[in-house]
């Protein structure tokens, strides 16, 4: 992959100036623990999909202000010379545990967190949300595609309609952790793998004196890749029938059977319907039918159900710009401090709105698996350092009604966050876009499907410890916390 712009100044300016009040009333050091979680699944859905964390690990990485950033920030007449000094040296040091892209992830529960001394946990804020928020809404809205579509592969198109060219090119990598099978976008096959794909657009077609040559043309020049857009004059009385004379006289004699169309507008049911018959009549019944025109993820449902004939979906601006819903809504608290003799003093933020109130202290999540079905039951968010005997039945209460329980036998669990950073030492193997594509898969096929409808989905239980859900009662309850 090639070498990255440094991003360090991509920050929201507040970084600075309290990393700069943090340096001159001795705080800079203060060991403290921040949280990275979101507050409700896009679209309605039952759960997002994580992404982002390799641009985290990446930024962390190349953390620095040169010379020109130290004079810039001089510049500006607010900083004390001392900390514009200690600026340039500064690096990240602390450490940074997170879930693995393509984890299925739940209101609530931490998916990142960072422990780190205060100007550093405070500074990365900005850049780590911007990476999480913009990844992880894209790779959820995708994988909602995907679902969708049941099995029939669904190539990322967005990148001419994305917002700027990290919304196109990390679109397209989140797009693909999440199970697209393809992308248009050549530079996310170059930097990331996620295979580039294409077929050809209009402008092709009109820049032929007529239809068929058109694609005799391009069917003589890519034999082995096809796919003929048939919708630029009239789908069932010109376009299907010169994509199959085109198919016939060019692919035919060299024993080519591999081949497609595109529709890109009308009723694709019914176009589709009707070109493969034609196909079917021709002899081209392994001729593939793509479909593309502002599909979603509601718009394939429906397709699928009306029965349509497509073998494949081409899905851009609904997918790349997550239309329906754009904000993802990830949120960067501070959970906890170490006093000067490192224990960990648990800190909550309080909220009119209950959903606002954080989660205390720094903690650890058990994914809870049935060893019956192999599916996922519940969430248990506890204690960084608390204990448990997984071997014994394990009682599990709702945080918002304690009188809820449900005790779990013969059942598996699995932590879900793994180390990334310690010490400022890089400790994680990025994976593969492969590997995490196919973890992804994994896990989203090991939620139940009423987790995973689009409408009213089942509330997926994300739990607290007791030991937890008693510390964050006491700061809840405390006059220090409501002060
Ligand atoms: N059978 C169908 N069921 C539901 N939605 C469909 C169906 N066929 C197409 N659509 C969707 O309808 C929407 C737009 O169709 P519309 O007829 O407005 O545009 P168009 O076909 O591109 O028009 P034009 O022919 O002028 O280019 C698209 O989002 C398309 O994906
Ligand atoms: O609708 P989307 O989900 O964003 O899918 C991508 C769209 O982009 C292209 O259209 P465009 O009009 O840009 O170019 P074209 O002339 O090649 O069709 C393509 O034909 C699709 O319609
Ligand atoms: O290859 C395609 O068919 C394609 C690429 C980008 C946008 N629309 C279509």
């Amino acid at each position: 992959m090639k070498a990255k712009t440094n991003l360090t100044m991509l920050c929201d300016f507040y970084e600075l100036t309290m990393g700069n009040g943090y340096f001159q009333t001795g705080l800079a050091d203060r060991i403290c623990y921040f949280d990275v979680f979101y507050r409700s699944v896009p679209d309605k859905g039952g759960f997002a999909i994580a992404a982002g964390l390799a641009q985290v690990v990446e930024y962390i990485q190349n953390l620095c202000f040169d010379e020109e950033d130290i004079e810039y920030l001089r510049s500006k007449g607010c900083f004390a010379p001392e900390f514009l000094e200690y600026l340039r040296t500064f690096r990240f040091t602390g450490d940074i545990w997170a879930v693995p892209e393509g984890t299925p992830i739940f209101p609530g529960e931490p998916i990142l967190t960072v422990r780190a001394p205060a100007i550093q946990a405070q500074f990365i804020e900005t850049f780590v949300l911007l990476c999480l928020n913009h990844q992880c809404l894209i790779a959820t809205k995708s994988n909602r595609i995907v679902r969708a579509a049941e099995g029939r592969p669904v190539a990322e198109f967005g990148s001419r309609r994305a917002h700027g060219p990290d919304g196109a090119l990390l679109g397209a990598r989140a797009s693909y952790i999440a199970g697209c099978s393809a992308t248009a976008c050549t530079m996310a096959d170059q930097h990331y793998g996620s295979p580039a794909t294409g077929t050809m657009a209009h402008s092709w077609v009109q820049m032929f004196p007529d239809e068929y040559t058109a694609f005799k043309t391009y069917c003589q020049l890519y034999p082995e890749n096809a796919i003929l857009l048939v919708d630029t004059y009239n789908v069932l009385k010109s376009g299907v029938p010169n994509a199959i004379r085109a198919f016939k006289e060019v692919l035919e004699p060299m024993g080519i059977t591999k081949c497609g169309i595109r529709l890109d507008s009308g009723d694709l049911t019914y176009l589709s319907r009707k070109a493969r018959e034609m196909l079917d009549e021709a002899g081209l019944t392994s001729c593939k039918i793509f479909a593309s025109n502002a599909l979603d993820e509601y718009i394939i449902r429906d397709l699928v159900r009306q029965g349509a004939r497509i073998d494949s979906f081409g899905v851009g601006e609904r997918l790349i710009t997550s239309r329906s819903e754009p904000v993802f809504g990830g949120v960067y608290k501070l959970v906890a401090i170490e006093d000067e003799n490192g224990t960990i003093i648990p800190k909550i933020k309080i909220s009119e709105n209950a959903a606002k109130i954080t989660t205390p202290h720094f903690k650890k999540i058990y994914r809870i698996f049935s060893k019956d079905t192999g599916k996922a039951e519940a969430d248990l968010i506890c204690l960084h350092d608390e204990e448990f005997d997984f071997t014994q039945p394990l009682e599990l209460f709702d945080p918002d009604a304690t009188w809820k329980r449900k005790t779990y036998t013969g059942y598996e669990a699995k932590e879900l966050m793994v180390p990334i950073f310690l010490g400022g030492e890089l400790v994680y193997q990025v994976p593969d876009l492969q590997a995490s594509r196919s973890y992804c898969q994994r896990q989203v096929d090991s939620l139940w499907d009423e987790v995973k409808r689009f409408e009213n989905p089942h509330n997926y239980y994300v739990d607290l410890s007791q030991k937890l859900w008693d510390i964050k009662q006491r700061l809840l309850n405390s006059h220090d916390a409501l002060s």
